[in-house]
């Protein structure tokens, strides 16, 4: 038998639940899907338990520079990795437990676990159930891209998901990808008293920042002894027993890194694959994201992708934004779309990133003249009565309008300095109207106004 719902939803990560609940209250019936675990890839393999590792990771790092700031400890500092792992595991657990129960209590929800596919435009089974509607979401996120590259079969290689599994610590990590999952690792297994190697392609780290960026970046890890192969292909691997051996091709030939483990961080691939999209005529692109305009719309009418799986942002901040988008325009008679959303992001090394709008290079192709603001956390006075003085902060400023385009905090508080930021590009406060406003001392964020005050035409 048929059931036929208002709307189905397949996915409970990011973007589902919040469209389950915003539909079920505006009196829709609503099918939510859910094959793995609730609250999908931020509440069980992502943001919640790498933050939590991060913040264990700066408790060792702290305890280890006590003396510094004229604290005693009781000698040499350790970390008992299952405790690490309990601590985040439990964190996850009552996240996935929370929007479990607030999915299942939703008055015109109807929870179904199981694996959906597409059987037509308008119908998904799920087990042995047929379920119908006019207006389906998919918001299935994605996982690891794993390669196919020789030898990838006889190694134990790691990922974002079973490296939240390992209860003893690695001797040698070795980090194939220099990505947000692979420099928060890394740091975070350095910290924690692993030898860490990252391999990368590229000859600079996250190659969408700008040189000073991705350089102080990658001192922040180098300065905790983090090594780096840049620019050096992953080609194959191999097991050399006790060690797996990373084969890497760069400028000067081939050779090998060897490492007790490896994890791969070499990007994302969309859980698009299982799905049916072929039954329903749902178009994807090359790499499998499903293809979506502007409204989240794909080319199907009514069936719409939310978050990772769109390829138009791979954060849980893109997938909830998304989640709004859809809902506005279903329910509140809304228009909204992504032609206007800004980019942002952090990236959680320690001291983190903030980012948000374009870098100074994207901001000089995109042919405005820029100005730019900026200040090494060196001369940030609470980064210095914090001990915490690595990184750089700048701002870059259209120099016609005065319209602030863009900024990057790397430093400490630097994920959260960064919001001033991002509310007054997004609301068009101009770089003259926000050196105005009065700041709190001693903060980060105090010497945003100052910085813009020193504003000067981009190299
Ligand atoms: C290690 C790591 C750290 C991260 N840290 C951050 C961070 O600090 N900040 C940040 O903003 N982002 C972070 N991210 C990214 C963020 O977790 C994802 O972008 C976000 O979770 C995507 O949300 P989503 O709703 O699109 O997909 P998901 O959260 O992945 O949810 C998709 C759900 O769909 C289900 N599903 C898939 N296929 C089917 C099917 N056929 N039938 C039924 N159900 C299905 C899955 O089981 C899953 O539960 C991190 C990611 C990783 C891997
Ligand atoms: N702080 C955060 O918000 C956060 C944290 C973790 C993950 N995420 C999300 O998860 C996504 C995926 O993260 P990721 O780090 O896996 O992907 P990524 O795309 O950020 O990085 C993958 C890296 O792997 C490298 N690479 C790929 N193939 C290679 C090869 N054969 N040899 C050597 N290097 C190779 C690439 O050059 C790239 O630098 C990110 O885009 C991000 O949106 C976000």
């Amino acid at each position: 038998m048929v059931q036929t719902f208002d709307a189905i939803i397949i996915g409970a990560g990011q973007a589902g639940p919040p469209l389950a609940a915003r539909l079920s209250d505006a009196g829709m019936t609503v099918a939510l899907i859910e094959r793995g675990l609730f609250g999908g890839t931020c509440v069980n393999t992502g943001c919640t338990p790498t933050k939590a590792l991060v913040a264990s990771a700066r408790v060792a790092f702290d305890a280890r520079r006590a003396a510094e700031f004229g604290v005693t400890t009781g000698g040499e500092v350790r970390v008992d990795l299952q405790a690490v792992q309990n601590r985040q595991r439990a964190m996850a657990a009552k996240s996935r437990r929370n929007v479990e129960a607030w999915i299942r209590g939703l008055a015109h929800c109807t929870v179904f676990q199981g694996h959906a596919s597409f059987t037509s435009q308008t119908e998904i089974k799920v087990d042995g159930a047929v379920l119908a509607s006019s207006r389906i979401f998919i918001n299935v996120g994605g996982r690891s891209r794993i390669p196919d590259l020789p030898g990838i079969n006889q190694v134990p290689y790691l990922t974002n998901s079973s490296i939240l599994q390992l209860d003893t610590l690695p001797r040698h990590l070795v980090i194939v990808g220099g990505g947000y999952i692979g420099l928060e690792f890394a740091q975070i297994f350095r910290r924690f008293g692993s030898a860490v190697t990252v391999v990368d392609r590229k000859s600079q780290l996250l190659g969408r920042e700008d040189k000073d960026i991705s350089s102080a970046v990658q001192g922040i890890l180098e300065a905790e002894d983090v090594a780096f192969r840049l620019g050096s292909e992953c080609i194959s691997f191999r097991q050399h027993e006790p060690q797996i051996c990373v084969g890497i091709a760069g400028e000067s030939g081939a050779s090998e890194v060897l490492g007790s483990h490896v994890l791969l961080a070499m990007g994302r691939q969309p859980n698009t694959d299982d799905l049916g999209l072929d039954r329903a005529g749902v178009a994807v692109d090359d790499r499998s994201f499903v293809v979506v305009n502007d409204r989240l719309e794909t080319n199907v009418p009514g069936i719409y992708a939310l978050g990772e799986c769109n390829g138009r942002g791979s954060f849980t901040h893109t997938a909830y934004n998304d989640f709004e988008i859809a809902a506005a325009n279903t329910l509140d008679g809304a228009d909204r779309n992504l032609a206007t959303r800004l980019p942002t992001y952090a990236l959680f090394i320690d001291p983190p990133l903030g980012r948000v709008g374009m870098t100074q290079s994207e901001a000089i192709k995109a042919g405005h003249r820029v100005l730019v603001g900026q200040r090494p956390m060196a001369r940030v006075g609470r980064a210095v009565e914090k001990g915490d003085t690595m990184g750089l902060m700048k701002v870059m400023v259209d120099a016609d309008t005065d319209l602030i385009l863009g900024a990057a905090i790397l430093g400490t508080c630097g994920d959260e300095a960064v919001h001033g930021l991002i509310g007054a590009i997004h609301a068009g406060v101009t770089a003259t109207d926000f050196q105005q406003a009065m700041p709190i001392h001693p903060t980060v964020s105090e010497l945003i106004p100052t910085i813009l005050g020193a504003r000067e035409p981009a190299a």
